[in-house]
């Protein structure tokens, strides 16, 4: 992977097993709805074989974002680690066939590939259990220098910081970003996840680590320690890094659309039209795959945003994370590309 990238996303490798459920069921299981909680190798088991039919699906959030981007045109490439089975094969191909670089090589023992036992509720939302398996072998010799400093821009799952190893691969290749000139991007991933590593993540934001900020209002709110909206988004807003400069903050907001946050300015950005949820899953990693390639077209933050909203709508509109329609057509529609 050493050709140019404008894009390099390191992410846990995971396939979704997909299934419609109700909130009965969720209850029944004791699962937070709406959460991505994780789980252990017997946990899957048995949630696996108490849920209903399944559609097997690769996802994971970054990796889902690397999919996105590299349909919208970006150079992208994808680190992250799955193991020498079925899963981790099906995962592979599906990066490659859509041409996200990804070269990082399979492990031969330990934990199985990791999944995430996605959970699909009649109003659309997801509620996730994820069994992280093999992304647990992820360390920082998975990061090679040549190939961060090639890439634009280095963007990094929030969730990365639940193995621990895969934390340092994440500070590695934020240094090694830094130190050749590019852009790092952090998204807070899950309210929950941001409840685990709060003050990890806003040491990350104060101290330069990071450039761009993704995150939806749950995440956000959380971060901030605050139930009022406004007041999660005016902390964004004001908020800057060791150097004394204002980060970009792109915040979603489900049907209200997002916001992009800079320069102590919040500027909306309207939702782009959705006939009929179906599942949401992914719908932040597209909206984040939508504005990283309109940034790597040099398109301004606003009309990156407009086609984060174009991919975050496309993916809400069927069973999985992964886009089903031509990207590119749908934003030439709209006028942005
Ligand atoms: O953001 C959605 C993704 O989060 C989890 O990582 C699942 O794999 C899913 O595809």
């Amino acid at each position: 992977m050493t050709d140019s990238l404008d894009l390099l996303v390191l992410g846990n490798a995971i396939v979704d097993v997909i299934a419609r459920t109700d909130d009965a069921f969720l209850a029944k299981e004791g699962i937070a709805r709406g959460a991505m909680t994780l789980i252990d190798e017997p946990r899957a088991e048995t949630l696996f074989q108490a849920m209903g039919p399944a559609t097997i699906v690769s996802g994971g959030s970054g990796a889902n974002t690397a999919v996105g981007a590299a349909m919208l045109g970006a150079k992208t490439g994808f680190v992250g680690r799955v193991r020498d089975d079925e899963l981790g094969q099906l995962f592979r191909h599906d990066l490659k066939a859509t041409g996200v670089a990804y070269d990082v090589p399979a492990a031969t023992d330990g934990p199985a590939t990791a999944r995430c036992f996605v959970l699909v509720t009649p109003d659309g939302e997801r509620t996730m259990s994820t069994y992280l398996g093999a992304c647990q072998g992820l360390g920082p010799d998975d990061i090679h220098k040549e190939t961060v400093a090639s890439a634009r821009v280095v963007y990094l799952e929030g969730y990365l910081w639940d193995p621990p190893a895969a934390k340092e691969a994440f500070r590695k290749a934020a240094e090694i970003a830094h130190r050749s000139g590019n852009a790092v991007a952090l998204t807070l991933s899950d309210a929950f996840c941001v409840g685990r590593y709060r003050d990890e993540f806003l040491e990350l934001i104060r101290d330069g680590s990071i450039d761009i900020l993704f995150a939806n209002l749950g995440e956000l709110k959380s971060l901030y320690q605050t139930e009022d909206e406004e007041a999660a988004v005016a902390a964004l807003r004001d908020e800057r890094n060791g150097r004394g400069m204002h980060m970009l903050g792109l915040v979603t907001r489900s049907e209200k659309g997002a916001l992009v946050v800079h320069g102590g300015q919040a500027r909306e950005v309207a939702a782009s039209p959705v006939e009929h949820v179906v599942d949401t899953t992914g719908a932040g990693d597209l909206f984040a795959a939508g504005f990283l390639a309109g940034h790597a077209r040099g398109l301004d933050h606003l009309t990156s945003a407009r086609l984060g909203t174009v991919a975050a709508a496309e993916v809400i509109q069927h069973i999985g994370a992964r886009p089903q329609a031509d990207l590119v057509m749908l934003a030439r529609e709209q006028g942005l590309l």
